[in-house]
């Protein structure tokens, strides 16, 4: 039986690209609300043909992760969208961002944006910060609007995997994607604004094919909390301590009050930046603050 990936989904009905490259308009069998399962764009696929023009999907193949916002599956990699200006460049979001990627199963790609209007000194604030990012190991990239090499600064992140964009509003999202996507015309900014609410209009998701990878049309993301983090996982998203913490005195080292803290000495010496650990023990308190759950009752 064929199998292929659903790209898009539009009331009711998926495309599947087929293994062979024809793309096959496909209906969900039943089934899978059944067994509260609903096919996603990303998901890979078993259909059988019924007809020439019809086809059915009868098995959706386990899915590496997914997400919410956008809703789509077998994502690899976010391309994290930070302006150095307007909004400013801020390091605990950074952080923040990075935690949530990470905890989904998500490979984080830092891409800077507006350094044409960033000045001296944020451009400095933000580079310097860059500097410590990519010695533990993060890919960074700096855009700018109108940059008409942007596709092949791109490529090599882009090839071969899913993305997804992320980051807070304005930072110059859409801006990216219709220049990576020229026939999107997503609306950016100065153009939303002007028609208020009504540019939440819901619009159907699609992976679109560029440089060799598969990007999804959609700026999304934008969900920050710690809902579904535990206390003893937060350490392992910041990969500058993970790193170090086999050095601890003791193996559970929540890198917090206990003595022979390998993470603190790193902080004290300043190889790992205070404002890392900073905003460590600030998610920390975060998680531990947070109301305890109970199941819900429907
Ligand atoms: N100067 C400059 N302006 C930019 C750049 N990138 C985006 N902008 C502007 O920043 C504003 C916001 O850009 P958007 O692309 O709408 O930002 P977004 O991240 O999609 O924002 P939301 O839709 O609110 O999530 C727009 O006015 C863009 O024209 C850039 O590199 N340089
Ligand atoms: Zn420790």
């Amino acid at each position: 039986m064929p199998e292929g990936q659903i790209r898009k989904a539009i009331s009711g009905f998926y495309y599947v690209k087929k293994d062979d490259g024809e793309t096959v308009q496909c209906k969900g069998r039943g089934v899978f609300r059944n067994r509260g399962i609903s096919p996603l764009v990303g998901d890979f696929v078993t259909i059988v043909r019924e007809g020439d023009n019809d086809a059915t999907i009868t098995e959706v193949h386990e899915r590496n992760n997914e997400l919410v916002r956008p809703p789509i599956s077998n994502v690899d990699q976010a391309l994290l969208v930070f302006s150095i200006v307007e909004p400013d460049f801020s390091l605990h979001l950074l952080d923040r961002f990075l935690v949530v990627i990470e905890s989904v199963g998500i490979q984080p790609v830092i891409c800077l944006t507006k350094k044409d209007i960033a000045d001296e000194k944020g451009l400095q604030h933000a580079e310097a910060a860059m500097q410590y990012y990519k010695g533990i190991g993060y890919e960074v990239v700096k855009t700018f609007i109108g940059d008409s090499g942007l596709s092949s600064t791109l490529k090599p992140f882009l090839q071969g995997k899913t993305t997804v964009l992320a980051g807070q509003s304005g930072v110059g999202k859409s801006t990216l994607l219709n220049t990576l996507i020229p026939e999107l015309s997503l609306k950016t900014g100065e153009i939303s604004e002007a028609l208020g609410r009504g540019k939440h209009t819901t619009r159907h998701v699609e992976l679109i094919e560029v440089e060799g990878g598969l990007v999804a049309d959609t700026p999304g993301f934008s969900s920050l909390d710690f809902d579904h983090i535990e206390k003893e996982e937060l350490r392992d998203y910041f990969v500058d301590m993970e790193s170090v913490a086999q050095d601890c005195k003791f193996r559970g080292c929540l890198h917090l009050k206990e003595p022979g803290c390998a993470v603190k000495e790193k902080v004290e010496t300043g190889e790992i930046i205070s404002s890392r650990y900073d905003n460590y023990v600030q998610f920390m308190q975060e998680i531990t603050d947070r109301k305890p759950r109970y199941p819900k009752n429907d």
